[in-house]
C-alpha cells in the first residue's frame, strides 16, 4: 500500500462531502451511536497541541451509580530530530509530556497514557543495537518512572507508561514493556508486550523477545485497566485473555505507519470492545522519524533511513460499537474521553457475548491445536 500525506482524518473528509442526513447516516453507519463533544474551551492550550474532548453516552441505571472516568490518549512527534543525543532527546520529551499532562489534568483526565515507546524515537527499524539498547531502563525505578509518579500523585492520575525496559535482574534483558503508576504516585506493576512484529521495517526482534508477564489487569481506583502493546491488537485471543481477566479498559500503545496497517487500525481495538465487553484506547505515534543510517526492509525496494508516516488517529472505542472520531494523523494530540465504565455489563446483559461464548468449546481445540499430533478437523469425500 502507498502512504497517505495528504489529508487530516478520514471525518473531516466525510464533513467535507457528505451534508445533511446523509452525513448523520453514514457516520452512524461508520462510528455507531453519536458521542457528545465536551467543551474544553476555557483550558488554555499550547496552540501546538490537538486537544479534543468527548463523552460516550450510557444509559443511567437504577441500582448503580455512574462510574464515569475521563481517559486521556497522547499522541506526539519526537520534538528533536530522531539522531538526537539520548539525554536531550529524553528530556525534550519529558517536556512535551509534562505540558500533555498537565492539559489532562486541567481537562479532569483520571487515566493517561503515552503512545508506544513513548520516551524515545521509534529506532526498532535500523536494527541497530546501539546507541538505541542505551534508551532501555528500569520498568519500577528508571528515571521515567521516578519522573511519571511525581507527576501522576500530583496530578491524581494513573499514569500509563511504555517503555523500553531494561531488566537488570534478569541478565540485563530488554522487553517492551508498559508501566503502570497508580494516581497515588505507586508503580502498580508493569506488562511486557505479548507479540513482536515481524513484517516489513518492524523489526523489534532484534532487541527483546516476547513478552512473560500474562494478561495483567491493574484494579486502579478508576476502573479495572489492561495494556494490550501495538501488535498485539492483531491477535484476538490477546484481547479476549484481558477480558477474561476482568478489564474494562484496554490500552492499545502503538507505533505503526500507513504504508503497513492504516486500514485496519479503526477495525481492530473496536471489534475488540465489542467482542469482549470492555473500552479500548488505540494510540499512534505521529510524523516521520528519520535516522542516520539507511537500512532496507527485505524486500528488494531500495534502502532508506525511515520507516514512513506514522499516521496517528487515536481513538476510543465502546463496547456498544461506538467511537470517538480519530485524532489528526499528522499533528501532536490529546483525546479526552468520558466513559461510563456502567457501559460494559450492559452491553454484556444485551448481546450476551460473554455468556454464549463457549470457552470450553475453544479451549479443547487449543489444547490439541498446540500438540505436534494435531489433526485439523477437515471434513472430506473418502474417494479424494
Ligand atoms: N510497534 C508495532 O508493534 N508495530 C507493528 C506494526 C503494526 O502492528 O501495525
Amino acid at each position: 500500500m502507498s502512504e497517505i500525506k495528504e489529508f487530516e482524518r478520514l471525518e473531516d473528509i466525510l464533513d467535507k462531502n457528505l451534508t445533511g442526513s446523509n452525513y448523520e447516516t453514514v457516520r452512524q453507519l461508520l462510528y455507531g451511536r453519536a458521542v457528545e463533544q465536551i467543551d474544553l474551551k476555557t483550558i488554555p492550550f499550547n496552540r501546538n497541541l490537538q486537544v479534543e474532548a468527548y463523552r460516550i453516552p450510557c444509559p443511567e441505571e437504577q441500582l448503580r451509580k455512574p462510574r464515569n472516568v475521563r481517559i486521556g490518549l497522547f499522541q506526539n512527534q519526537i520534538p528533536v530530530p530522531a539522531t538526537s543525543k539520548i539525554q536531550y532527546m529524553k528530556n525534550a520529551l519529558y517536556k512535551l509530556a509534562e505540558e500533555a499532562i498537565e492539559t489532562s489534568q486541567k481537562s479532569g483526565v483520571n487515566i493517561f497514557c503515552f503512545q508506544e515507546a513513548w520516551n524515545m524515537p521509534f529506532a526498532f527499524c535500523t536494527r541497530e543495537k546501539y546507541p538505541w539498547s542505551e534508551y532501555a531502563e528500569s520498568a519500577q525505578y528508571g528515571p521515567t518512572t521516578k519522573f511519571l509518579q511525581e507527576l501522576a500523585k500530583n496530578y491524581n492520575m494513573v499514569i500509563i507508561s511504555p517503555i523500553l525496559e531494561r531488566d537488570e535482574t534478569h541478565s540485563d534483558t530488554i522487553w517492551n514493556t508498559a508501566v503502570i503508576i497508580d494516581n497515588h504516585g505507586d508503580y502498580l506493576g508493569k506488562h511486557r508486550k505479548n507479540h513482536i512484529p515481524r513484517v516489513g521495517d518492524f523489526n523489534e526482534s532484534t532487541y527483546y523477545f516476547e513478552g512473560n508477564t500474562g494478561h495483567p489487569v491493574f484494579e486502579t481506583e478508576f476502573g479495572k485497566i489492561a495494556v494490550n502493546i501495538c501488535y498485539g491488537r492483531h491477535h484476538p485471543l490477546n484481547w479476549l485473555a484481558f477480558g477474561l481477566n476482568g478489564a474494562e479498559i484496554v490500552f492499545n500503545p502503538s507505533a505503526t505507519t500507513g504504508g503497513l496497517s492504516e486500514p485496519l487500525w479503526g477495525i481492530e481495538a473496536r471489534n475488540a470492545a465489542i467482542a469482549n465487553g470492555y473500552f479500548t484506547c488505540a494510540i499512534n505515534r505521529v510524523g516521520t522519524e528519520t535516522f542516520e543510517h539507511e537500512f532496507t526492509s527485505g524486500n528488494g525496494k531500495p534502502a532508506h533511513k525511515d520507516f514512513g508516516h506514522f499516521y496517528g488517529s487515536s481513538y476510543v472505542a465502546a463496547p456498544d460499537g461506538s467511537r470517538t472520531p480519530g485524532l489528526s494523523r499528522t499533528k501532536n494530540g490529546l483525546l479526552v474521553t468520558e466513559v461510563d465504565l456502567n457501559m460494559c455489563r450492559q452491553v454484556k446483559d444485551h448481546w450476551g457475548f460473554q455468556m454464549t461464548q463457549r470457552l470450553d468449546l475453544y479451549a479443547d481445540l487449543l489444547a490439541r491445536a498446540v500438540k505436534s499430533d494435531f489433526q485439523p478437523q477437515i471434513i472430506k469425500k473418502s474417494n479424494c
